[in-house]
Formats: structure tokens, sequence, C-alpha cells
């Protein structure tokens, strides 16, 4: 399961939990303007917007999980099993493979209304990376200041939606994501009045009552309708760091504690790690399932003109601050 959320306080920000059993040894990587992506049914991107994200480096090739550009427009790839179709090639499209899909927009577009333009154009091809790594069923959330979009890989091509949540999760499919949210119509951050039987007394015996209901358990919807409240009701400073805890606070109530979801004997889908990125400054600030310490990237602090990505292991061991 993964989480992923726009968040708008003063400036703009791109949360997003990564949840699984296993690590793809994935690394923060800040990709310059001149690192060719080597396309397979395109022509190369020679030069392109640099990226600042999360990766698997294979072969020396970035493979993007999540990622800014430096106009601040970002994406991340979450799981879409079942569900996700990509297709064979069609020569009047763009044919682009899902592993090259996030620095092929990323790499060309600064704002999501440029990266629905060029959407329209794309047919996301059946080609793998390699043997060793297949097909990764996903969909995408890409998203700049001004608005959020959803890409859905479906066996009729791809799927855009307006996202007016800010939130996306794993199955089913966004626009039953979003019905589901009618459910909720009730709830509050606020006490409720007694309307269910105004004539009992019924006591206010603790905080929270409007929001009893929401679901709390790890399934991709319920995390989708506990994202959207708390998002939609949180409030915090205008200032980076106000707005990069909350952005953490909103993640941390969606993410994966280790051992409460098997998947195979053994086998358990934890938070591996949560990132938020400020996405008009280019930062990428982290935390690791053992390391709860942030730790942060600055797009603008490496030569954005090199021809090399420049890869930074996570740091995933536990930092505690002693304080006496
Ligand atoms: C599994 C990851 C998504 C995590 C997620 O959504 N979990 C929810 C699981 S569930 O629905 O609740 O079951 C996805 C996100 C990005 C994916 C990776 C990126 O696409 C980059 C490469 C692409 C290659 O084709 C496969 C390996 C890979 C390295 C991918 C492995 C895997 O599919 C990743 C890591």
């Amino acid at each position: 399961m993964c989480t992923a959320v726009s968040f708008l306080s003063k400036e703009h920000y791109l949360g997003r939990n990564f949840d699984l059993d296993i690590s793809y040894g994935e690394k923060a990587v800040i990709t310059p303007r001149n690192y060719p992506f080597k396309m397979r049914k395109l022509q190369d991107l020679t030069e392109h917007y640099a990226l600042i994200g999360i990766a698997a480096v294979f072969d020396d090739v970035p493979l993007y999980y999540d990622a800014v550009n430096e106009y601040g427009l970002s994406m991340a790839g979450l799981n879409f099993e079942g569900n996700a179709v990509y297709l064979e090639e069609v020569p009047e499209k763009l044919n682009v493979t899902p592993f090259e899909f996030i620095p092929y927009i990323l790499g060309q577009c600064k704002t999501v209304a440029e990266a629905k333009t060029l959407l329209e154009k794309i047919n996301l091809v059946n080609i793998p990376f390699s043997e060793q790594l297949p097909l990764s069923p996903l969909h995408w959330i890409v998203a700049d200041k001004e608005q959020t979009l959803v890409v859905e890989p479906l066996a009729s091509g791809l799927k855009l939606y307006d996202d007016p949540v800010g939130v996306l999760t794993n199955n089913p499919t966004f626009d039953k994501q979003l019905l589901t949210l009618s459910k909720y119509r009730g709830l509050s951050a606020k006490t409720p009045e007694n309307t269910f039987a105004p004539a009992v007394d019924l006591p206010v015996y603790s905080r929270g009552m409007g929001t009893i209901g929401l679901p709390g358990d790890l399934t991709s919807s319920s995390r989708f309708a506990r994202a959207v409240f708390t998002k939609a009701h949180s409030i915090c400073e205008p200032t980076e760091m106000s707005s990069v805890s909350q952005c953490f606070h909103i993640l941390n109530s969606v993410e994966q504690v280790k051992g409460c979801c098997e998947l195979e004997e053994g086998h358990f889908e934890h938070t591996i790690y949560s990132a938020c990125y400020n996405t008009t400054k280019g930062l990428l600030y982290y935390s690791t399932y053992d390391n709860r310490q942030l730790t942060a990237l600055d797009l603008h602090k490496v030569d954005l003109d090199g021809s090399e990505p420049n890869v930074y292991p996570l740091l995933t061991e536990q930092n505690v601050h002693y304080q006496n």
C-alpha cells in the first residue's frame, strides 16, 4: 500500500508513503539536465529539466518512484495491481514505457496543464526494463501548486482524472475511490449534534466524536478516506517547518506499522520511507521506518547542468538527539 498527498500550505508539497515488504535498494537521486535518459521507442531525452526524487538505480539508470522537477511539477507512482494495463506499441502515439514515464513527463513539462497536453499523446507500452525487473502495475499522481491529476493506464488507454482531493492510494480505480467518499459526508472535526435520537440524552463522553466512522484499517480505500479527511481539516502555520511537519503528520495518519499486514509467512508490508517534497524549492525531506529523523536534500545544491546522476543512499539508521 502506498499513499500520496498533494498539500498546499504557503508553498506546495507532495507527500508520499512508500509501503511494501521489500526494498529495491531505493536511493535519493538528483538527475541533472544533461543526463541522457535513454528511451526504448522514442528519441533519447538528452536535455531535460533537472529532477530530484527517490529511485532504484539499475545499470546506472535511475528508475524513479517519486520526484519533482526544477519547475515544481511532481509525480509519484503507486501500485495499481489488477487494474494497470500496458498496451502494444501504437505508431501514431508517443510510446513510453512505464519505467520511463516519470522522467519523460517531469523532464519536459513545467506544469500539470502542460503534462495534460503531453499525456494526450502518450501510449504506455508493455516493455519491461529487463527480465529481472518486469512491468510494474502502477498509476500516478501528477501535481503542481495549481492542480492535481491522476493518470491510470486502463485497457481503453490512459485515463486522466482531475483529483479534487489531492490524494491517491491504490485500488480500486480513482472514480470509485472518489464516489466512496460520499459515505463519510457526515463526518466532522466538530462535536456533532444529537440528530440520532434527539429525545434521548446522549452524553459527549469523548472528544473526536465527529470522526466516528472514519475507517482506521489499512486497506487502500480506507487510507484514501482517512488521508482525505486529515488533509481537508489540516491546519498549520505558513512556514516551511510547520508545513513540512504537517505533511508528515498527514502521511503518518495512514502509515503502516510492521507486523499489522502480513503478505506471506513472515513478510510484512510497512512504511519503508515517507517523503515530502517542497515542489517550489526543489527540496526533498524523508524519514525511513527506522530513522525517524528528517533528512533533506536540495535539488539546487548540485550542478544542474551536469550529466551524471547524484546518488545518495537513504540514511536508514535511527538518529536520536540525546538531550542530557
Ligand atoms: C511497489 C511500488 C509501489 C508501492 C505501493 O504502491 N505499494 C502498495 C501495495 S498494494 O497495492 O497495497 O498491494 C512500486 C512504485 C515504483 C515501482 C518501481 C519503479 O516503477 C521503477 C522500477 C520499474 C521496473 O519496471 C520494476 C522495478 C521498479 C524498481 C519498480 C518496482 C515497484 O513496482 C515500485 C517500487
